[in-house]
């Protein structure tokens, strides 16, 4: 119809591709087995909204995703939001890393265009699955004028939040997904309501281009608990680790004997990145540790995933540590 936006919906997998044996399984069900082109059949209410046809990118749950699929997913997206016949894109995806890939995309791809990642916390055949409700708000948003040049968006649970400050954040219920500064808006009946709007760099303001990146760096994370050996860093960085991203107690606090493991890390020439296991708040440069005097960078208030993956991104420039921390204040 040509009066409607046209849509393309991007299936990578996940619950809301999935399937349980019976009504009442919540949470014992196979992910990613439905495919795209039955998930838009099974949602005729799509058609009055826009114009939606679908591609079978993967077929996974997301917790296998590899940085391969990745690049080749945020490639297709930049794509096609170069083609004057695609108004909007929709990614539908598995949960359980949902905000490493829509931060990944809203780091690394040119575009005004919406680009909503949504995916569900019960399959399609569960009693009150959310899937559909979800996916019909995501391409309502993709469809919407109003959605431009806001970066990658998430709609999940009747809220409309922003790529980088989402996470999944209960693992056993629908209002799964939270920010701790706040959603950006509501959609209600497909109608969207917008209460405040993104202030990182994004997409369009993005130094990172998908177009030119051709491969990632190996960043791995390594968590802080109390007893914790220097066994899993000694690894990583005997695997040639471009950077580790420490997912330390705290305001990011490192525990003594682990400190000076971090700093050989660093002279050896890898990056250290300090995060925190802590859900909510952010980390503060030489506050609990002196940044300033090992050349470790700060992770802000990302979380270890999406520390991990912004120091990827970042990677592809630059090596340098004043560079990373202001990219670190700035994305
Ligand atoms: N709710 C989900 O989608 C979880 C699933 N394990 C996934 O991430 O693919």
């Amino acid at each position: 119809q040509a009066a409607l936006p046209n849509v393309v919906i991007l299936a990578t997998g996940g619950t809301i591709a999935g399937a349980g044996a019976s009504a009442v399984n919540s949470a014992t069900y196979s992910a990613a087995k439905v495919p795209v082109d039955k998930l838009i059949a099974g949602l005729p209410e799509l058609s009055k909204v826009a114009n939606v046809r679908g591609e079978q990118v993967f077929q996974v749950a997301s917790e296998s995703l590899t940085n391969d699929n990745l690049m080749i997913l945020a490639k297709r997206v930049s794509a096609l939001s170069k083609q004057a016949d695609v108004d909007g894109i929709v990614i539908t995806h598995g949960t359980d890393t949902l905000e490493e890939t829509a931060y990944f995309l809203t780091l690394t791809v040119h575009t005004t265009k919406p680009i909503i990642v949504v995916g569900s916390m019960r399959p399609g055949t569960a009693l009150s699955a959310d899937g559909a409700l979800n996916l019909f708000d995501a391409v309502n948003v993709a469809a919407s004028k109003d959605a431009a040049g806001k970066g990658v968006l998430v709609t999940m649970n009747d809220e409309i939040q922003t790529a980088r400050d989402v996470a999944k954040t209960v693992n056993i219920k629908t209002e799964a997904f939270k920010s701790q500064w706040g959603p950006l808006g509501m959609i209600v009946e497909g109608k969207n309501y917008w209460f405040r709007a993104p202030v990182k760099r994004h997409t369009m303001q993005s130094e990172f281009d998908i177009d030119t990146i051709t491969a990632l760096p190996a960043v791995e994370i390594v968590y802080g608990y109390q007893s914790v050996p220097s066994t899993a860093i000694d690894a990583f960085a005997k695997s040639g680790v471009k950077a580790i991203v420490h997912a330390g107690t705290g305001n990011g606090s490192v525990a003594d004997r682990i400190v000076p493991v971090l700093q050989k890390v660093r002279s050896d020439g890898a990056i250290v990145v300090r995060s925190s296991r802590v859900p909510d708040g952010f980390v503060i440069r030489n506050a609990e540790q002196p940044d300033d005097k090992y050349d470790w960078v700060v992770a802000h208030d990302l979380r270890p995933q999406k520390a991990r993956i912004l120091t990827m991104v970042a990677l592809t420039k630059t090596n340098d540590t004043k560079e990373l921390q202001r990219i670190f204040w700035e994305y």
